[in-house]
């Protein structure tokens, strides 16, 4: 299966470590082709990362940062991933950092999501970078059990580039990017802790597990490297 943990002591140590990594696809990206886009995760886990990666020194100009999902959700919220990475990443080293967030004011989540790809077709693909995390129900991005879609977000062959999600379990509806716009990143690492998350990721392994994140260990093209720490 591809797994591939990256252990570290604690959740400063495993931020740093994963600031270091991205920093370096970051810079390699900006020196091969001249820029580089990646996608980042919400949720609790991140902000020790975003803090940590705002101090790498590199062209950040030459950047542009999207989310791997959104809550469906103005800025203003306290629920908004677009408003943790302004608060926490678009700083210090890396304030000079374009972003482009996914959500957009609109009837629904798949109206905001038509929105979304609009803007980012404007981009090159695919991602150098896409950075994911996963809950304790085994979702990764914004796939989540509950999800009508699930099976065409988690389609490998499926090619929008971002999908309204109606789901109860993620707390209010969701845009997320499928699973083929993280898989073909040039760099997928996974960024957990704790035992319970380490658990559920052992269990997704399993050839009869129906957590979301399997399409992503299974679909990937190089073993996941997962970021953890106890
Ligand atoms: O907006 C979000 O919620 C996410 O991007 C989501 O996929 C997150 O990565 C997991 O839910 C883990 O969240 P925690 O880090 O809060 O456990």
């Amino acid at each position: 299966m591809n797994l591939n943990w990256q252990t570290y002591p604690d959740s400063q140590a495993v931020a740093e470590g994963l600031a270091d990594t991205v920093a370096d696809k970051l810079r390699d990206a900006v020196s091969n082709r001249g820029e580089a886009f990646m996608a980042v995760s919400g949720g609790t886990t991140p902000k020790k990362f975003f803090a940590a990666l705002s101090q790498r020194k590199l062209d950040w100009s030459k950047v542009t940062v999207t989310l791997v999902d959104e809550r469906f959700v103005h800025e203003a919220s306290d629920r908004s991933n677009a408003a943790l990475v302004r608060a926490n990443l678009l700083q210090n080293e890396a304030a000079s950092a374009r972003f482009i967030g996914l959500y957009h004011e609109a009837a629904d989540a798949t109206a905001a999501a038509g929105q979304a790809s609009a803007e980012l077709s404007a981009q090159k693909w695919p991602l150098d970078v896409a950075i994911l995390g996963m809950g304790t129900d085994g979702h990764t991005a914004s796939f989540f059990p509950d999800a009508a879609n699930l099976s065409t977000l988690i389609d490998p062959a499926h090619d929008a580039i971002v999908e309204g999600v109606d789901t109860v379990a993620g707390g209010e509806p969701r845009l997320t990017l499928p699973l083929l716009r993280l898989i073909e990143a040039g760099f997928v690492a996974l960024h957990i802790e704790g035992s319970e998350k380490r658990r559920v990721l052992e269990e997704a392994t399993l050839l009869d597990s129906i957590h979301p994140i399997r399409a992503v260990l299974v679909n990937a093209r190089e073993p996941v490297p997962v970021y953890w720490a106890a």
